[in-house]
């Protein structure tokens, strides 16, 4: 396995990234693009491990793709077809999610596979969903769970259909629903009965399908800041033609984290170019997260977040549940402040790519820092830290949180580094860029 030494930085950072595209947005223009009723140019793409997957996954329903130059020229089928009736997931949840309805429209048995830690993470909410509609499932060893073949008809008697789905366990499985939706023959009601984590996905969901003209609406009331629990979710999805045309990513606003931290430990200053103004993305929520601990962060008047730290890193107590995504790069923080922290809400990163509170206590200890899980909380204290073998169990985001501690503590050591091409191929080639202070691009 590839170990990297992670560099230390003891002066201050002066660098301007521009960050990869974003993951969760690319996945989603993809399927919209398979479903919609004429081709999609998507410019900005994420190329990476998940979305190269997903690419994979609508090519076998029929779609084309083409490469153009800054694009991808996706073509949908007349009909989804299945090619070879093997969808590979690899460890991505937007595959492993959005695709399994995408087989039901099908009409045909198809097999979902993945990596063996892809085993691990919950499907069941979202099959029990879709046995409601009509989908059957078989040769799954382990139930509610990848690898299982999806067969069977979509149920499509009734004129509008009425789902309870448990979401608790994951956003991806509403997300899942919502964007097939307009392709039903019917009227669909999706109502999350379930505590629903990471509802900034959810709302960018429905942003996406309907920019491509889907008839989603939230009837459930609308959330307020990042920090503010709905009570209610229950969306109305009616049919409708999905429209293909020209369709741009923003940057990844999660990956601009560890370099947002990065400014912040070191001291200096790091700036991301083409920041949106307005954006569904749960990174936009670094602005209001790192300013307690020690940030300033704003946005400049030509679309870049600056952010600027001066190496002292307060505390923090707040709420991750719909933003769950930033805790491992928010724990680094945490991991070297000078007073204690308390995430809280985060009880579904146990079904991420690995099971984040475990891993984030085990190797923040075994760098000799003080930290707790509980089911749904990760307490950090400062503590004196010193270098190890950081282990990083297949998570991009496992090995950018070692990244960050290796900035202040000589000898961190990150296994597997290459496992951030999850979603980051180039991380460690714009980390070192950003260390020289220069102009990366990613
Ligand atoms: O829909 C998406 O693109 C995502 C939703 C969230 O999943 P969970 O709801 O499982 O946390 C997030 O953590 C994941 O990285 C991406
Ligand atoms: C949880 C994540 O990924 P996935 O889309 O595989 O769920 C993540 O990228 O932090």
């Amino acid at each position: 396995m590839s170990v990297w030494n992670a560099p230390v930085k003891s002066t201050p950072l002066n660098a301007v990234i521009s960050l990869p595209p974003s993951k969760s947005l690319t996945a989603r223009a993809l399927v919209l693009a398979l479903l919609a009723e004429e081709p999609t140019l998507l410019t900005n793409p994420l190329r990476c491990r998940d979305t190269e997957l997903m690419i994979a996954g609508i090519q076998e329903f029929g779609a084309q793709v083409d490469e153009q130059a800054g694009g991808l020229l996706i073509t949908p089928p007349a009909k989804l077809t299945p090619q070879t009736g093997i969808i590979e997931c690899g460890l991505a949840g937007t595959v492993m999610r959005f695709l399994t309805p995408v087989a039901l429209l099908s009409g045909r048995p198809v097999r979902f596979q993945g990596d063996e830690a892809a085993g691990a993470r919950p499907m069941k909410g979202l099959l029990d969903a879709l046995t409601k509609l009509g989908a059957q499932f078989s040769d799954m060893p382990k139930p509610g769970h990848l690898p299982f073949t999806i067969s069977g008809q979509l149920n499509a008697s009734e004129q509008l259909q009425q789902l309870q789905v448990d979401a608790s366990s994951s956003s991806q499985f509403v997300s899942a629903l919502l964007l097939i939706s307009p392709a039903l023959p019917f009227e669909l009601q999706i109502e999350v009965d379930s505590v629903l984590p990471s509802i900034r996905h959810v709302e960018m969901t429905v942003a996406e399908v309907n920019a491509c003209g889907g008839q989603i609406e939230n009837l459930g009331g609308e959330t307020g800041d990042w920090n503010t629990r709905q009570i209610r979710h229950l969306w109305r999805c009616r049919p409708a033609c999905l429209r293909g045309g020209e369709r741009h990513i923003e940057p990844d606003l999660t990956n601009a984290g560890p370099f947002l931290a990065a400014a912040m430990i070191c001291g200096g200053q790091v700036s991301i170019p083409h920041w949106p103004a307005k954006t569904f993305q749960a990174g936009d929520a670094w602005r209001q997260l790192l300013t307690p601990m020690g940030a300033r962060i704003y946005r400049s008047p030509e679309g870049s977040l600056v952010c600027q730290g001066n190496g002292v890193i307060g505390g923090t107590q707040c709420d991750l549940e719909a933003i769950g995504e930033l805790t491992p790069t928010l724990a680094a923080l945490c991991t070297l402040a000078v007073e204690p922290s308390k995430l809280t809400g985060i009880g579904h990163l146990r079904g991420h790519e690995t099971d984040r509170l475990t891993a984030l206590e085990t190797e923040i200890k075994r760098l000799g820092g003080k930290a707790k899980a509980s089911e749904t909380t990760l307490r950090i204290s400062p503590s004196p830290l010193h270098g190890d073998l950081v282990q990083t169990y297949a998570d991009h985001r496992m090995a950018m949180f070692a990244a960050l501690i290796g900035l202040q503590v000589p000898g961190v050591r990150i296994a597997d580094i290459k496992c951030v091409a999850k979603t980051f191929p180039d991380f460690t080639a714009t980390w070192e860029t950003m260390l020289a202070g220069a102009n990366g691009s990613a």
